[in-house]
């Protein structure tokens, strides 16, 4: 049986306790590995790794060196791509289709763009008069924070890590990351990247482990100096009270309910072709996700039609066909959690346009934890699923008449991640996004991605940006230094 670890110290082990939890294959409910259990033990080991390594060869590592040493981070993860690929698919159960084009590509991409921006980034200096008749220089100098906390999620496991671990090493941070308990294998892959391009020891460490422990102790630390999370808004939460202890920075990457604004003037193909992704890729499992689609009277049926028609194409099944649009989603605990939804939904009186149940799957995939991409029509404002964020390939479609009134039923939401807006006029795209409360908006687009923009949430999704410039921000100490001339 495969054994996944921890990585500590540049050192793969067990769990001093010597436990072990199963890592389960959502296509099929089987054992995929054993994983260690990360406890007390393995937390202080990490956190004394990382804080040792600060000032260890890694924190006296020159600047271009630490560049240089990313871009070999970069260059391992692509050599090294399917093998990052299987991991990911059998921890997940996404599609080779997705993780092919966006999981690992990004793995590579986030430490490619932190170095580059490493190599770019300027600071300010400022030269100014003083009282008595002389000047004096500010300038500003950066410095990492030191040991950062890495809470990483199961929908994209390798990109939202990598996306926290690039930008914090290239800042000259250390790690200890605690991915998901359900998505355990590329953290440590990463380990053995980390090892053959030679990063020294303690730089990068993974604990393995349950979130209400391991997580908990890796976040109630006194040697953590930041916390960086992506998940769900509840634990973000948590996670902000414990970073209060030490007055400890927190970037929170959080929950979303996210509209989709489609005007009559839209050109119907884009919309449909990127409102059927923005539901359903990864089989709904993508905090920028849609579950709100918000569609102009005159031509809400056509949309209803061409979604549904669209959606009912996506083919179900195993993650290497690579005809397969959506696997399962990631456990059975979250298929039960979509499933309550749609029942939920048909309780409330839905219009169940497609979907709304778990699909038969044949072979051993019948044992898969699927559920049935789904399309509803006619609930209220206020109904459960589209208010709660489902996380699951669902959306709740509703009309509306005029601008104003859609911008606020888009923004009648505690969240504020991101949304889309279709249409071809082009005054009135701009118009909209600058009222939407949301820190991410496309337009007659969804997930593309330069990644030196302003990544984050507003209200509910989140605190913070991540991205280029922005992730230095939060990866480091800023000192302004001023000199009297
Ligand atoms: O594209 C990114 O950088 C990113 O963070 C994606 C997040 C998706 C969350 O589900």
């Amino acid at each position: 049986m495969n054994k996944v670890q921890h990585y500590i110290n540049g050192q793969f082990m067990d769990s001093s306790c010597g436990e072990f939890f199963e890592n389960i294959n959502p296509m099929n409910g089987k054992i995929l590995s054993q994983v260690a259990l990360g406890r007390e033990d393995e937390v202080n080991a990490a956190v004394a790794a990382a804080k040792a390594a600060l000032t260890g060869e890694w924190g006296q590592m020159k600047l271009n060196d630490r560049i240089a040493m990313m871009y070999e981070i970069a260059n391992e993860i692509d050599r090294r791509f399917d093998d990052f690929l299987e991991a990911e698919c059998l921890d997940t159960g996404k599609p080779y289709s997705i993780a092919r084009h966006i999981d690992i590509p990004r793995g590579a991409a986030n430490f490619k763009v932190f170095a580059d921006t490493m190599k770019s980034h300027a600071e300010e200096v400022y030269k100014a008069d003083t009282p008595d008749g002389r000047n004096m220089l500010n300038y500003s100098v950066r410095k990492p924070k030191g040991v950062i906390g890495v809470i990483s999620p199961w929908n994209l496991p390798l990109l939202l890590m990598t996306w926290k671990v690039g930008p914090a090493m290239a800042c000259g941070n250390t790690v200890v990351v605690k991915p998901s308990q359900v998505t355990p294998t590329t953290t440590s892959l990463l380990g053995e990247v980390m090892s053959k391009v030679g990063v020294p020891a303690g730089a990068y460490n993974v604990v393995q482990g349950k979130g209400s422990v391991t997580g908990n102790l890796l976040t109630s630390h006194k040697d953590v100096d930041a916390i960086t999370f992506t998940g769900e808004t509840k634990t973000g939460e948590m996670i902000m009270q414990a970073c209060s202890h030490g007055v400890r920075d927190v970037s929170l990457e959080l929950g979303g309910k996210n509209p989709a604004i489609v005007f009559a003037d839209c050109d119907m193909e884009k919309a449909i072709r990127e409102t059927t992704r923005s539901c359903f890729a990864n089989s709904g499992q993508v905090c920028l996700g849609t579950e709100r689609v918000y569609v102009q009277r005159p031509i809400f049926d056509e949309f209803v039609e061409k979604l549904k028609e669209s959606a009912s194409k996506l083919k179900l099944g195993q993650h290497n066909d690579e005809s397969v649009d959506m696997g399962p989603v990631v456990s059975a605990a979250h298929r039960d959690k979509v499933l309550e939804f749609y029942d939920i939904a048909k309780k409330e009186g839905a219009n169940i346009i497609l979907g709304g149940g778990a699909p038969k799957m044949e072979g051993e995939l019948a044992n898969g934890f699927f559920v049935e991409p789904t399309i509803w029509t006619g609930l209220p404002e206020d109904a459960t699923v589209v208010k709660e964020e489902v996380f699951g390939p669902c959306c709740h479609i509703a009309p509306f008449d005029t601008e104003e009134e859609v911008i606020k039923m888009a923004n009648d939401t505690n969240y504020g991640l991101a949304s889309t807006i279709f249409t071809e006029n082009l005054d009135r795209a701009h118009r909209v996004a600058s009222e939407i409360e949301s820190g991410i908006v496309w337009i007659n687009s969804w997930f593309l991605r330069d990644l030196r923009t302003p990544f984050g949430g507003m209200k509910g999704s989140g605190i913070g940006r991540e991205g280029g410039h922005y992730s230095l921000e939060f990866y480091t100490e800023l000192k302004n230094v001023c000199i009297k001339m």
